[in-house]
């Protein structure tokens, strides 16, 4: 799906980013020595370095055939009007971003739509997957949950047609079970890192200037000062007459972090997350493999720079 809003067509064996984004999660958010004593950084003694710069160029490569493909017009699809972001970007090649400033005129090269749609793939393809896998989790868990939600949705559009985009600002419980699933398990546990541009005290503590600060939103989600007692439980009626919303503002709850570098795809993530949440729970029953027990289902996450389960969720549906 993210393929085809990024590239405007699905994602097929001659362009396969999944392996490569999988790597470079991985990577990104390894335990690496250097980050503790950056003198050791040169010798790239665990070898991530190499392997980053291997994947790197592995993407940057298939971008370059894409735009490669782009330019001669090989593609008869390609003369259709463009509606998706990679195509919009390469017709805008060696063009000026800002034409009508003389002084400084900054051209778009082949370099920058590459960083760009890396940045892009990068940061959409696991995303939007791994909040809805972790929601559906939480849900499978939570089997009284699934049915307020069930019910909810019988409410609001009943048995004879599927959950459409227009249904989503009316499921008022089906917003509240996102927030849960995303405090508990935001998708960045440390969002992306920053760096002090002066010395600042704050609550006591001295950070000096050039200092990278990561954010634990992971752990501002389970901290029993901001959340109650309850912290840890998945408990979407928290929500319930709460102000609390998901979108930079409200310190306690930023699963798509704040500010200039906050999560700029966050409407379409939100959106594509409610609508495939609200689909699968309307369509279908769901009941976990083996006669296993709701409070059995494993919930390990795998560390990267985003925060995966450790084991896909295996459940098996019934058409309702
Ligand atoms: C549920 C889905 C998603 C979640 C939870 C999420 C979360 C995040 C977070 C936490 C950040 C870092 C923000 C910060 O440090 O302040 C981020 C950055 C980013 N996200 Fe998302 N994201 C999602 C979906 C998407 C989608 C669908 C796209 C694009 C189509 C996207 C594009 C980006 C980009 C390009 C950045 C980097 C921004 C920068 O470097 O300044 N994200 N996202």
């Amino acid at each position: 799906m993210m393929c085809k809003v990024i590239f405007g067509q699905s994602m097929d064996d001659k362009f396969q980013f999944k392996p490569l984004v999988d790597e470079t999660m991985l990577l990104a958010g390894v335990f690496n020595l250097s980050d503790y004593l950056p003198f050791l950084a040169p010798l790239d003694f665990q070898g991530y370095r190499r392997r980053l710069k291997r994947t790197s160029n592995g993407l940057h490569a298939i971008i370059d055939k894409m735009i490669d493909e782009h330019l001669q017009g090989t593609n008869a699809k390609e003369q259709k009007p463009y509606t998706d972001f990679f195509h919009v970007m390469v017709s805008l090649l060696n063009t000026p971003i800002n034409p009508n400033d003389e002084e400084q005129r900054y051209i778009i090269g082949r370099e920058n739509i590459k960083a760009i749609m890396v940045d892009m793939v990068a940061a959409s393809f696991e995303t939007t997957t791994t909040a809805i896998e972790w929601t559906l989790a939480e849900l499978l868990r939570h089997p009284p949950v699934m049915v307020v939600l069930q019910q909810e949705l019988e409410r609001i559009v009943g048995r004879h047609r599927m959950v459409e985009e227009s249904d989503l600002p009316k499921l008022t419980y089906l917003d509240m079970v996102i927030k849960e699933s995303l405090r508990l398990h935001p998708v960045a546990p440390f969002l992306l890192s920053r760096e002090s541009t002066e010395d600042i005290t704050i609550n006591g503590y001295f950070i000096p200037k050039k200092s990278r600060i990561l954010v634990n939103i992971w752990s501002i989600g389970r901290d029993h000062k901001v959340w109650s007692n309850n912290a840890e439980e998945f408990f979407p009626e928290r929500f319930k007459d709460s102000n609390i919303d998901v979108r930079g503002h409200d310190f306690q709850l930023i699963p798509f972090g704040s500010g200039r570098r906050g999560c700029p795809g966050m409407q379409l993530g939100l959106t594509t997350m409610r609508l495939i949440i609200a689909q699968l729970v309307h369509c279908f029953d769901w009941e976990l493999p083996d006669r296993m027990l709701p409070n059995e289902l494993d919930m390990t996450a795998k560390i990267g720079l985003t925060f995966p389960r450790a084991n896909h969720l295996l459940a098996n549906p019934t058409y309702r």
